[in-house]
Protein backbone atom coordinates (compact mmCIF):
# COMPACT_ATOMS: atom_id res chain seq x y z
CA UNK A 1 0.00 0.00 0.00
CA UNK A 2 1.32 3.10 -1.03
CA UNK A 3 0.12 6.22 1.05
CA UNK A 4 1.91 9.14 1.66
CA UNK A 5 1.16 12.69 3.55
CA UNK A 6 -0.10 15.30 1.27
CA UNK A 7 0.86 19.67 2.44
CA UNK A 8 -3.06 19.95 2.18
CA UNK A 9 -6.29 18.25 3.04
CA UNK A 10 -8.63 18.40 0.20
CA UNK A 11 -8.69 14.35 -0.33
CA UNK A 12 -11.38 12.50 -2.12
CA UNK A 13 -12.56 8.56 -1.96
CA UNK A 14 -13.78 7.15 -4.92
CA UNK A 15 -15.40 3.73 -4.22
CA UNK A 16 -16.86 1.43 -6.61
CA UNK A 17 -16.72 -2.57 -7.84
CA UNK A 18 -15.69 -1.20 -10.97
CA UNK A 19 -16.61 -4.60 -12.83
CA UNK A 20 -15.26 -3.26 -15.23
CA UNK A 21 -13.86 0.39 -14.98
CA UNK A 22 -15.70 2.48 -17.53
CA UNK A 23 -14.56 5.78 -19.49
CA UNK A 24 -17.49 6.90 -17.05
CA UNK A 25 -16.04 6.48 -13.65
CA UNK A 26 -12.78 8.75 -15.20
CA UNK A 27 -14.52 11.24 -16.29
CA UNK A 28 -16.29 11.72 -12.79
CA UNK A 29 -12.76 11.02 -10.97
CA UNK A 30 -11.09 14.21 -13.51
CA UNK A 31 -14.26 16.26 -12.50
CA UNK A 32 -14.21 15.72 -9.09
CA UNK A 33 -10.78 16.45 -8.44
CA UNK A 34 -11.09 19.96 -10.64
CA UNK A 35 -14.14 20.82 -9.38
CA UNK A 36 -13.47 19.84 -5.50
CA UNK A 37 -9.90 21.27 -6.04
CA UNK A 38 -8.69 17.73 -4.37
CA UNK A 39 -5.06 17.42 -4.25
CA UNK A 40 -5.39 13.64 -4.11
CA UNK A 41 -8.60 11.37 -5.24
CA UNK A 42 -8.37 7.52 -3.90
CA UNK A 43 -9.81 4.82 -6.00
CA UNK A 44 -10.71 2.65 -3.97
CA UNK A 45 -11.88 -0.72 -5.70
CA UNK A 46 -14.14 -2.45 -3.21
CA UNK A 47 -12.78 -6.05 -1.91
CA UNK A 48 -16.44 -7.31 -1.01
CA UNK A 49 -18.71 -4.55 -2.19
CA UNK A 50 -21.93 -4.23 0.52
CA UNK A 51 -24.52 -4.56 -2.03
CA UNK A 52 -23.17 -7.23 -3.86
CA UNK A 53 -22.10 -9.39 -1.42
CA UNK A 54 -24.24 -12.57 -3.06
CA UNK A 55 -23.22 -11.51 -6.79
CA UNK A 56 -20.73 -13.05 -8.57
CA UNK A 57 -18.06 -10.02 -9.92
CA UNK A 58 -14.59 -10.46 -11.03
CA UNK A 59 -11.88 -11.25 -9.23
CA UNK A 60 -10.32 -8.35 -6.92
CA UNK A 61 -7.02 -8.26 -8.58
CA UNK A 62 -8.42 -8.40 -12.50
CA UNK A 63 -10.47 -5.19 -11.23
CA UNK A 64 -7.28 -3.61 -9.73
CA UNK A 65 -5.50 -4.22 -12.33
CA UNK A 66 -7.70 -2.67 -15.52
CA UNK A 67 -8.71 0.29 -12.57
CA UNK A 68 -4.75 0.88 -12.56
CA UNK A 69 -4.09 1.33 -16.37
CA UNK A 70 -7.23 2.70 -17.10
CA UNK A 71 -6.27 5.57 -14.63
CA UNK A 72 -2.65 5.80 -15.52
CA UNK A 73 -1.65 9.37 -16.19
CA UNK A 74 -4.94 11.05 -14.32
CA UNK A 75 -3.20 13.37 -12.41
CA UNK A 76 -4.22 13.08 -8.66
CA UNK A 77 -6.21 10.11 -8.79
CA UNK A 78 -4.30 7.32 -7.07
CA UNK A 79 -5.51 3.47 -7.00
CA UNK A 80 -5.71 2.22 -3.65
CA UNK A 81 -5.83 -1.22 -2.15
CA UNK A 82 -7.04 -0.43 1.21
CA UNK A 83 -10.06 -1.79 0.58
CA UNK A 84 -8.31 -5.56 0.35
CA UNK A 85 -5.98 -4.86 2.95
CA UNK A 86 -8.83 -4.38 5.29
CA UNK A 87 -10.51 -7.62 4.24
CA UNK A 88 -14.23 -8.09 5.22
CA UNK A 89 -16.81 -6.36 3.46
CA UNK A 90 -15.39 -3.30 1.76
CA UNK A 91 -18.08 -0.64 3.94
CA UNK A 92 -17.27 3.10 2.92
CA UNK A 93 -17.31 4.09 6.54
CA UNK A 94 -14.25 2.30 7.60
CA UNK A 95 -11.93 3.65 4.05
CA UNK A 96 -13.17 6.91 5.41
CA UNK A 97 -12.23 7.05 8.64
CA UNK A 98 -8.61 4.92 7.40
CA UNK A 99 -7.91 8.29 5.07
CA UNK A 100 -9.21 10.35 7.35
CA UNK A 101 -6.45 9.63 9.87
CA UNK A 102 -3.77 9.01 7.10
CA UNK A 103 -4.43 12.81 6.41
CA UNK A 104 -5.84 14.08 9.44
CA UNK A 105 -8.99 15.79 7.38
CA UNK A 106 -12.74 15.40 6.53
CA UNK A 107 -12.35 13.86 3.46
CA UNK A 108 -14.72 14.23 0.51
CA UNK A 109 -16.73 11.06 -0.64
CA UNK A 110 -17.47 10.99 -4.24
CA UNK A 111 -20.72 8.79 -5.03
CA UNK A 112 -22.76 9.21 -8.30
CA UNK A 113 -26.59 10.32 -7.59
CA UNK A 114 -27.96 6.33 -7.92
CA UNK A 115 -25.59 5.44 -4.74
CA UNK A 116 -27.02 8.87 -3.14
CA UNK A 117 -30.35 7.64 -3.54
CA UNK A 118 -29.54 3.98 -1.04
CA UNK A 119 -27.14 6.07 0.96
CA UNK A 120 -29.30 5.90 3.71
CA UNK A 121 -29.03 1.88 3.85
CA UNK A 122 -25.40 1.92 4.46
CA UNK A 123 -23.49 1.07 7.18
CA UNK A 124 -23.90 3.63 10.11
CA UNK A 125 -24.65 5.99 7.28
CA UNK A 126 -25.16 9.15 9.73
CA UNK A 127 -21.53 8.53 10.92
CA UNK A 128 -20.69 8.63 7.17
CA UNK A 129 -22.15 11.49 6.93
CA UNK A 130 -20.79 14.11 9.62
CA UNK A 131 -17.40 11.92 8.93
CA UNK A 132 -16.77 12.98 4.87
CA UNK A 133 -18.38 15.41 2.49
CA UNK A 134 -20.59 13.65 0.34
CA UNK A 135 -20.05 14.71 -3.63
CA UNK A 136 -22.01 13.88 -5.86
CA UNK A 137 -21.96 13.28 -9.60
CA UNK A 138 -25.30 13.78 -11.20
CA UNK A 139 -26.63 10.64 -12.39
CA UNK A 140 -30.29 9.34 -13.86
CA UNK A 141 -32.08 8.12 -10.94
CA UNK A 142 -34.57 7.86 -8.26
CA UNK A 143 -35.49 11.14 -6.53
CA UNK A 144 -33.35 11.57 -3.47
CA UNK A 145 -34.78 11.98 -0.12
CA UNK A 146 -34.57 15.74 0.89
CA UNK A 147 -32.83 15.16 4.31
CA UNK A 148 -29.95 13.86 2.73
CA UNK A 149 -29.77 16.67 -0.06
CA UNK A 150 -28.42 19.66 2.61
CA UNK A 151 -25.38 17.47 3.60
CA UNK A 152 -23.83 17.10 0.33
CA UNK A 153 -21.76 18.83 -2.42
CA UNK A 154 -23.01 18.07 -5.98
CA UNK A 155 -21.12 18.43 -9.02
CA UNK A 156 -21.49 20.77 -11.53
CA UNK A 157 -21.34 17.76 -14.81
CA UNK A 158 -23.13 16.30 -17.34
CA UNK A 159 -25.25 13.12 -16.70
CA UNK A 160 -24.26 9.99 -18.92
CA UNK A 161 -25.78 6.84 -19.11
CA UNK A 162 -22.66 4.64 -19.52
CA UNK A 163 -22.45 1.60 -16.53
CA UNK A 164 -20.86 -1.45 -15.94
CA UNK A 165 -24.00 -3.07 -15.92
CA UNK A 166 -24.42 -2.26 -19.75
CA UNK A 167 -20.61 -3.22 -20.69
CA UNK A 168 -21.34 -6.68 -19.32
CA UNK A 169 -24.49 -6.93 -21.09
CA UNK A 170 -23.20 -5.90 -24.32
CA UNK A 171 -20.36 -8.78 -24.13
CA UNK A 172 -22.75 -11.41 -23.04
CA UNK A 173 -24.53 -10.52 -26.17
CA UNK A 174 -21.08 -10.35 -28.61
CA UNK A 175 -21.27 -6.36 -28.78
CA UNK A 176 -18.63 -3.83 -28.92
CA UNK A 177 -17.64 -1.82 -25.83
CA UNK A 178 -15.08 0.36 -27.88
CA UNK A 179 -15.40 3.69 -26.11
CA UNK A 180 -17.20 2.71 -23.66
CA UNK A 181 -14.10 1.26 -21.91
CA UNK A 182 -10.03 3.04 -22.17
CA UNK A 183 -8.76 1.29 -25.23
CA UNK A 184 -5.87 -0.15 -23.16
CA UNK A 185 -8.06 -2.98 -21.17
CA UNK A 186 -10.90 -3.23 -24.25
CA UNK A 187 -8.79 -6.62 -25.00
CA UNK A 188 -9.00 -7.81 -21.94
CA UNK A 189 -12.20 -6.70 -20.14
CA UNK A 190 -13.48 -8.14 -23.75
CA UNK A 191 -12.11 -11.85 -22.95
CA UNK A 192 -13.35 -11.58 -19.55
CA UNK A 193 -16.77 -10.81 -19.94
CA UNK A 194 -17.49 -11.56 -23.66
N1 LIG B 1 -22.37 7.05 -15.52
C1 LIG B 1 -22.17 7.41 -14.26
N2 LIG B 1 -22.54 8.64 -13.82
C2 LIG B 1 -22.34 8.99 -12.52
N3 LIG B 1 -21.78 8.20 -11.59
C3 LIG B 1 -21.40 6.97 -11.98
C4 LIG B 1 -21.55 6.52 -13.32
N4 LIG B 1 -21.06 5.25 -13.41
C5 LIG B 1 -20.65 4.93 -12.17
N5 LIG B 1 -20.85 5.96 -11.31
C6 LIG B 1 -20.55 5.99 -9.89
O1 LIG B 1 -19.28 5.44 -9.68
C7 LIG B 1 -19.24 4.70 -8.44
C8 LIG B 1 -18.73 3.30 -8.70
O2 LIG B 1 -19.63 2.71 -9.60
P1 LIG B 1 -19.72 1.18 -9.93
O3 LIG B 1 -18.38 0.57 -9.89
O4 LIG B 1 -20.81 0.56 -9.16
O5 LIG B 1 -20.13 1.33 -11.49
P2 LIG B 1 -21.54 1.18 -12.14
O6 LIG B 1 -21.38 1.55 -13.57
O7 LIG B 1 -22.58 1.88 -11.36
O8 LIG B 1 -21.69 -0.39 -12.00
P3 LIG B 1 -22.95 -1.37 -12.04
O9 LIG B 1 -23.69 -1.05 -13.30
O10 LIG B 1 -22.33 -2.72 -12.01
O11 LIG B 1 -23.75 -1.05 -10.79
C9 LIG B 1 -20.68 4.73 -7.89
O12 LIG B 1 -20.76 5.75 -6.91
C10 LIG B 1 -21.51 5.09 -9.10
O13 LIG B 1 -22.68 5.77 -8.75
O1 LIG C 1 -20.76 1.33 3.35
C1 LIG C 1 -21.76 0.78 2.84
O2 LIG C 1 -22.66 0.25 3.52
C2 LIG C 1 -21.87 0.74 1.35
C3 LIG C 1 -23.02 0.24 0.72
C4 LIG C 1 -23.07 0.21 -0.66
C5 LIG C 1 -22.00 0.68 -1.41
N1 LIG C 1 -20.91 1.17 -0.77
C6 LIG C 1 -19.75 1.63 -1.53
O3 LIG C 1 -20.17 2.39 -2.64
C7 LIG C 1 -19.28 2.18 -3.72
C8 LIG C 1 -20.07 1.81 -4.96
O4 LIG C 1 -20.68 0.56 -4.71
P1 LIG C 1 -21.35 -0.25 -5.89
O5 LIG C 1 -21.99 -1.42 -5.21
O6 LIG C 1 -22.32 0.68 -6.55
O7 LIG C 1 -20.24 -0.60 -6.80
C9 LIG C 1 -18.28 1.11 -3.25
O8 LIG C 1 -17.11 1.77 -2.81
C10 LIG C 1 -18.99 0.46 -2.11
O9 LIG C 1 -18.09 -0.07 -1.13
C11 LIG C 1 -20.82 1.21 0.57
Amino acid sequence: MIESMCSGNRIGIFGGSFDPVHNGHIIVAILAIEQLELERLYVTPAYIPPHKVSSTIAPYEKRMKWLEIAFEGVECAHVSDYERDRGGVSYSLFTVRHFSRVHNCKPFLVIGEDSLASLDSWYEYESLLREATIAVYPRNSIEVETALKAEIVWLDAPRFEISSTEIRRRLSEGKSVRGMVPDSILDEVEDFYG
